[in-house]
């Protein structure tokens, strides 16, 4: 059987970035950088001020105190926004408010809080060091250089910095277009009256909200009874809006397994037995011309879930522009064992992992679910993390140490 470190790297040979295109500040939210941002300006852009007060010559107010307040007169008043070119020198102050520019002059700026509040003349009850209370201008940002490297993802800060520049529109990697296709004649959608032998279709809205979480935007077209020529042109119908395609059901063994018979006569798509458990029966290439990747996922739901997280999400990085990073991983002391696990296949146990203060000192503690069958998702909703028994172990006691991959969207 195939090792999961080769399935992963045989999956991601699928894709490339995808190209990058021109995209306005609002609807960038979530893309990635497809280069580096270099600001054209410096920020702040002028020396301005931090706080609300008096714009004065630091040496003036040198020997103020509550008793011998320093008085001055006020030559100036200047709002945040306001265009005017002003000076003052010794002797003289200017009000200043938060984001004003400083006067020419000007060397620090006397919170109101430490003063009368005067508008024609001021009485300052403390002395203030020189720069205090002045933002410089090129502090944050010097003209020139990088604000912001490729390859990240566009959230809240990245915003901030780049409309703070001045940028409109930024080259991104828009989001992947993901079409999710179930199949199965089991299969019924939810809200449906249900008849002997059907279950409700659950696999694509997982997938679905699993590509959405993913910062990816999700088709989910339902599910197709097993007919090869329906699924074959179902799936023609869709490659128009897809950067990949993910199926589930239908790759293992079975009588009527639609997809592997009908994806494995086009000759571009591998079927293959991945050394884990659950999520062995695998298979992935290329489908349509111009050739579109299909990863087809086992169609037992927690099977899906697991292939999704370890071989899908990589290749919707990449596809990102983002490095095809696995699972975030920690090691974890096991509160519960694990009774057995197959020899020769790495486990994917559903498990809850929790930070722990036991008296062995703090780290990340981790419990296995009960409920560990590839069609159990109610242990699946609660857990928050895969526990990952290695091929060669079988068991794991209470206590022992193992690695252990935190679920996207876990705190
Ligand atoms: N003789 C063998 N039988 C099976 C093997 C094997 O090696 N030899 N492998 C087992 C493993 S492991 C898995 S995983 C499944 C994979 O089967 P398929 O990918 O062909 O999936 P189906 O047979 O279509 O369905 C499996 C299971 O999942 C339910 N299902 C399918 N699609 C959905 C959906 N969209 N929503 C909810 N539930 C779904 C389906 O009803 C079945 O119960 O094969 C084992 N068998
Ligand atoms: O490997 Mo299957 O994916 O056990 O359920």
């Amino acid at each position: 059987m195939k090792s999961v470190e080769r399935h992963v790297s045989d999956v991601l040979e699928l894709v490339e970035p995808l190209a990058p295109i021109e995209l306005d500040l609002v609807r960038a939210h979530g893309t990635v950088l497809a280069e580096s941002v270099t600001s054209t300006v410096s920020l702040p852009a002028f020396d301005n001020s931090s706080m609300d007060g008096y714009a004065v010559v630091a040496q003036d107010v040198a020997a103020a105190s509550p008793d011998l307040p320093v008085e001055l007169p006020v030559v100036a008043d200047i709002a945040a926004g306001d265009p005017g070119a002003y000076a003052i020198r010794s002797g003289m102050c200017a009000r200043i408010m938060t984001g004003a520019p400083m006067p020419a002059g000007a060397t620090a700026v006397v919170p109101v809080e430490w003063t009368d509040g005067g508008v024609a003349r001021v009485a300052v009850h403390r002395p203030v060091r020189t720069g205090n209370a002045v933002r410089r201008a090129g502090e944050d940002v010097e003209k020139g250089t990088r604000v912001l490297r490729g390859g990240v993802r566009i959230g809240a800060a990245e915003a901030a910095v780049l409309a703070a520049v001045g940028r409109k529109a930024v080259p991104v990697r828009p989001r992947p277009r993901v079409v999710v296709l179930s199949t199965g004649a089991e299969l019924v959608e939810p809200g449906e009256p249900i008849g002997p032998g059907q279950i409700w279709e659950s696999n694509s809205y997982m997938l679905a909200a699993a590509v959405l979480d993913a910062g990816c935007v999700a088709y989910r077209h339902g599910f197709v009874a097993d007919d090869p020529a329906t699924v074959l042109g179902t799936l023609d119908d869709l490659l128009v809006r897809a950067d990949l395609v993910i199926t589930t059901g239908g790759v293992s063994m079975g009588a009527y397994d639609v997809v592997k018979e009908a994806l494995a006569r086009l000759g571009t798509v591998r079927f293959e037995k991945v050394a884990m458990q659950p999520g062995m029966p695998q298979g992935f290439g290329t489908i349509g011309d111009p050739a579109t990747p299909i990863i087809t996922l086992p169609g037992n739901p927690v099977s899906a879930f697991v292939s999704f997280h370890l071989f899908v999400l990589p290749v919707l990085r990449r596809l990102r522009g983002m490095p095809p990073e696995p699972l975030p991983t920690v090691r974890a002391r096991l509160l519960a064992p694990v009774p057995s696990s197959p020899p020769g296949r790495r486990s994917f146990l559903r498990a809850t992992l929790e930070y722990d203060r036991s008296a062995d000192g703090p780290g990340y503690a981790v419990r296995p679910a009960t409920r560990q069958g590839s069609h159990q998702l109610s242990a699946l909703a609660e857990a928050n993390a895969l526990l990952v028994v290695p091929e060669e172990v079988t068991e794991l006691a209470e206590g022992d140490v193992a690695e252990v991959l935190r679920l996207p969207g876990t705190p």
